[in-house]
This record gives C-alpha cells, structure tokens and sequence, in this order.
C-alpha cells in the first residue's frame, strides 16, 4: 500500500522565514513560485540575463535575481530548468553557490537518477514532482484545490529533508490532493513511461491515427476533429471524476459495446511495444539518446516538432477553437 501525505502530514512552518529559491519560470517555475508565495513563503526566482521569463516573473511580483543570487543563501532550490540544461547550469551556478544545509529539489528525478547531477553530501536533496502539466498546477491552486504529487528523499544531510519537502509539496498545492512517498528511480521511470506510452505520445498517437482515417475516408476533417479530439476531453473528465466505471455508464451501450472489443484489440497490439518502451527507460537508453539530441542541437526533435504544428488536425482545430470562446483557447508561437 502506498503511503500517502495531505495537508495534516505537511508542517508548512518548516519552511516560513526560509529563503526559497526557483530556478527557471517556465511550466513548473511559474506555478511553484507563485503557489509557493501565495502559501505565504519567502520565494525569489533565478533565472539568466535575457530570460523571455524575467518580465513575466517580475510582472506576476516576484524577486528575479541571477541564478548564483538566487541561490546564494538559499535554504530551498528548486531546479525548475529543462531536465537537459540543468547539469550544466547546476555545475556553473547552482553547486558552487550551495551552502551547506540547504534543500535542492527537483520537479523530476532524471538528473540524479541518471547521474547527471551529483551534489555534495552536506545538503538535502528531494522532489516534489506534481502529476500535472505547470500551468494546470497553478490553475487548479488558484481554485483553491491542488495536484497530486510525488515526494522521495534521495539525500538527508539535515536529518529534516522529508519534513521540508513535504512542506514544499503543502505549499505549492500537492497536499490539498495527496502525495505518494517514493523514490528517484520510481517516478524518474514511471514518469517517462507514462508520458511516453500514455499520456502525450499514446494519446496523440491515437488522435492523429483516428482523425487521419476518417479525413483519409473522405469524412469532413471538422467532423474528425471533433470526433478524436475535442471529445476526448469530454471523456477524459468523466475518468477523472469517476473512473472507467462512471464514462462506460455516460456513453451509451453500443459505445460501451464497441469500446471493449476494439478496446481489447488496440490494447493487444500495444501491450508488447509498451513492455519494450518501459525496458527503453530503465535501461537509460532512451536518456542517453535524449542527452546526445540535445548535444547535437534537437535537429530530429525541431524537424518532428514542426511536422506536428503543419497538420491539418492543428489547422482545423485551431479555427474550430476560435469559434468557441468559453474554451480560452491558447496558441503557441512555433519556434524557428
Ligand atoms: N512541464 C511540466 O508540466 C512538468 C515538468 N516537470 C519537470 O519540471 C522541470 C522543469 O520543466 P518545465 O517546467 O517543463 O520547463 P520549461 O521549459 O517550461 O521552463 C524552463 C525555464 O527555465 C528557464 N531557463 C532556461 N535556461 C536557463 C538558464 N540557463 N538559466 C536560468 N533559467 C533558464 C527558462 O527560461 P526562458 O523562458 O527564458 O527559456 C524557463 O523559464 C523538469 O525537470 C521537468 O521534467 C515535472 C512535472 C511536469
Ligand atoms: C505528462 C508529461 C509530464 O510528465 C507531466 C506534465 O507530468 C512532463 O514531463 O511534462
Ligand atoms: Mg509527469
Ligand atoms: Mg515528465
């Protein structure tokens, strides 16, 4: 049985008074910032000369200092950079600034579980790593609920590290939702896998083969769009709220029908490939592969980056978007 943290568990006090230091402001930084200050801590936020964040960081009324200011006395950092960039910028700015008993977090386990990052023994080092994408993690906090989240220990120099992480995880909402106690290795692979297999790579993975087949057919590409897109959210938040149980009792009977049989056929031809992604994983091939693409400068990554925006799903999507107002529909800006 898992063991599980709430806001009883979680002595925000711990941490009241201390100078927290988030580094970076992007999908995670901004949340964790601004939840964090809104819980009523002491936060500034580290960041480089130049940053597209720095406006935003100072808008939103934090401190944005340097990153080596930022973390200088520093009791708490929390590495909120791109898991590619953060070993480099912790061996330049972090690590020599570090002082002695102070927490350094992570929002994931990639770097010290694959080694990337290997700190002194004379500090903490923990995560809190929300089950959410950033800007859900703020939006939901703001409605005065919160994300579920992970916590581990990888290193306990003050004999209080668990205690301030839980903390952290209090303050930035996780413990509003529950937070499950585990380790590096654990969520470093379960997270991978699951935005690999599930959550970002299977689900588009299905949109874009359903939509193509049905437009393929000779079917209005809106009716695709609708259709293996915008309902998936539908569906998606009657799993939320109540399990497979509650969307097979929503949708109708031929769609609960025709869902279990093509369902079990999807999930026959899927179930090996996933066994070969998770052994990708624990491997660290899959890592070693992502550090090399990063060195290279993402030429494969950029080029399938800007293969995804040119579909004819985005196109149509976007304009279908537009005619619906309540949505708040957001465009990205691609980079060249
Ligand atoms: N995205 C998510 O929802 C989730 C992310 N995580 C983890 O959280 C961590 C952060 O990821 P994510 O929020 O996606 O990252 P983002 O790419 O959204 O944000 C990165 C931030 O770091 C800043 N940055 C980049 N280079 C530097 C530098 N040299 N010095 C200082 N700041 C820099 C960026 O600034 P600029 O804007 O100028 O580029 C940006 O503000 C990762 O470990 C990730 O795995 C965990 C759970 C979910
Ligand atoms: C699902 C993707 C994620 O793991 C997340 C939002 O939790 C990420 O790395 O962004
Ligand atoms: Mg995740
Ligand atoms: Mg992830």
């Amino acid at each position: 049985m898992a063991t599980l943290y709430y806001d009883k568990d979680a002595d925000l006090s711990v941490l009241e008074g201390k100078k927290i230091a988030v580094i970076g402001y992007g999908s995670q930084g901004h949340a964790h910032a601004l939840n964090a200050k809104d819980s009523g801590l002491n936060v500034v936020v580290g960041l480089y000369e130049g940053s597209s964040s720095k406006a935003k960081a100072e808008a939103d009324g934090l401190e944005v200092l340097s990153v080596a200011d930022a973390v200088k006395g520093a009791d708490v950092v929390m590495l909120a950079l791109p898991d590619t960039k953060q070993a480099a910028i912790y061996e330049e700015h972090v690590g020599p600034n570090l002082k002695d008993g102070a927490m350094l977090m992570f929002a994931h386990g990639f770097n010290i579980h694959f080694k990337q990052i290997e700190p002194p023994s004379t500090v903490d080092v923990t995560m809190v790593a929300p089950k959410a994408p950033g800007h859900r993690v703020r939006e939901v906090f703001t409605e005065g609920a919160g994300t579920p989240g992970l916590v581990a220990v990888a290193q306990d120099a003050t004999g209080e590290a668990k205690a301030k992480a839980l903390a952290y995880a209090r303050a930035i909402g996780c413990t509003r939702a529950g937070v499950i106690e585990t380790t590096f290795k654990e969520e470093t692979e379960t997270d991978l896998f699951g935005e690999q297999a599930v959550l970002c790579g299977g689900v588009t993975a299905l949109i874009r083969a359903g939509f193509e087949t049905l437009v393929k057919a000779g079917y209005q590409p809106e009716i695709a769009y609708f259709e293996c897109m915008h309902e998936l959210k539908l569906i998606v938040d009657l799993l939320y709220q109540g399990g497979l149980s509650y969307m097979w009792y929503s949708v109708s009977n031929t769609a609960e029908q025709g869902g279990y049989v093509v369902g079990d056929q999807i999930e026959e031809m899927v179930k090996e490939e996933m066994a070969g992604v998770l052994q990708r994983i624990q491997s660290g091939e899959f890592a070693q592969a992502w550090i090399e693409e990063n060195q290279n400068g993402l030429p494969k990554f950029k080029a399938r980056r800007q293969k995804e925006h040119d579909l004819l799903l985005e196109e149509v999507g976007a304009e279908l978007r537009d005619m619906m107002p309540f949505l708040n529909a957001k465009k990205i800006k691609q980079e060249s």
